[in-house]
């Protein structure tokens, strides 16, 4: 697929994020597999998921353009979606369609910065379709002029600066206003919870909307049946 085939299959769709951690029950490149399938199944466009392995595995079950990332910690750094050359070369030793990467303002790992990173990979791979992962609109102006082909509002309540913020909170305010200063696309995502919110994120102008937990993430369901009924 061409980048641009990429974009043009996820524009207005819904990309159903698959991941598991270490630590939760789901953890399994198999299910990861399984659960890409159920999505396209059920109308995904798109899927987002997590490590190499992850990925191989949906290729093999599903035709659709995957957004990769690998999520690791570093001791110096509280960047863990993407956050060295490291991760990116993992990403691309298998069919990763675009890398999604943090691109918040925190201080990466071994002290690199995001420009230098990012023109690291555009040097190496010209042609590899990059998502930035932020927080505020700051960085969304900030990573579209690093070259950053997409922007999505994966991050936003979970740095020190956007702590408890959502992105449904003040009817959907910091959407509507990082569609408003990028022209590059900008993805919806983080605690998307019902299809009425992810239909409200694309009428706030978002270019596609990613949702995870509330799909792919029993636990996360469950606890939610389980508050609403104590
Ligand atoms: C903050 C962070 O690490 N977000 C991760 C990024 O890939 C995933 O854990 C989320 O599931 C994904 O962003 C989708 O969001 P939600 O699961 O809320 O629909």
């Amino acid at each position: 697929m061409t980048n641009q085939e990429v974009l043009h299959t996820l524009h207005k769709q819904l990309i159903v994020s698959c991941q598991a951690l270490e630590e939760e029950p789901l953890h399994s490149s198999f299910i990861m597999g399984k659960m890409a399938l159920a999505a396209q199944q059920g109308g995904a466009a798109g899927i987002r998921a997590n490590s190499k392995e992850d990925i191989a595995e949906i290729k093999k079950q599903v035709h659709l353009p995957v957004i990769g990332i690998v999520k690791r910690n570093y001791p110096d750094s509280p960047v863990y979606i993407t956050p060295t050359m490291l991760e990116v070369e993992e990403l691309l030793s298998v069919e990763t369609d675009m890398i999604a990467m943090d691109a918040t303002s925190r201080p990466r790992p071994g002290g690199l910065s995001l420009e230098q990173l990012v023109r690291k990979i555009r040097e190496k791979y010209p042609k590899q379709l990059l998502m930035a992962d932020v927080s505020t609109v700051e960085e969304a102006i900030e990573a579209e002029k690093l070259g950053f082909h997409v922007v999505s509002t994966t991050l936003v309540g979970y740095t020190e600066e956007t702590k408890g913020k959502k992105i449904f909170h003040h009817d959907y305010a910091i959407l509507k206003e990082m569609v408003k200063s990028v022209s590059v696309p900008v993805f919806a995502e983080g605690n998307v919870y019902t299809p009425e919110a992810a239909k409200h994120c694309l009428d706030a102008g978002c270019f596609a909307v990613v949702v995870g937990g509330a799909i792919t993430r029993p636990q996360q369901i469950t606890r939610r049946f389980v508050g609403a009924i104590s």
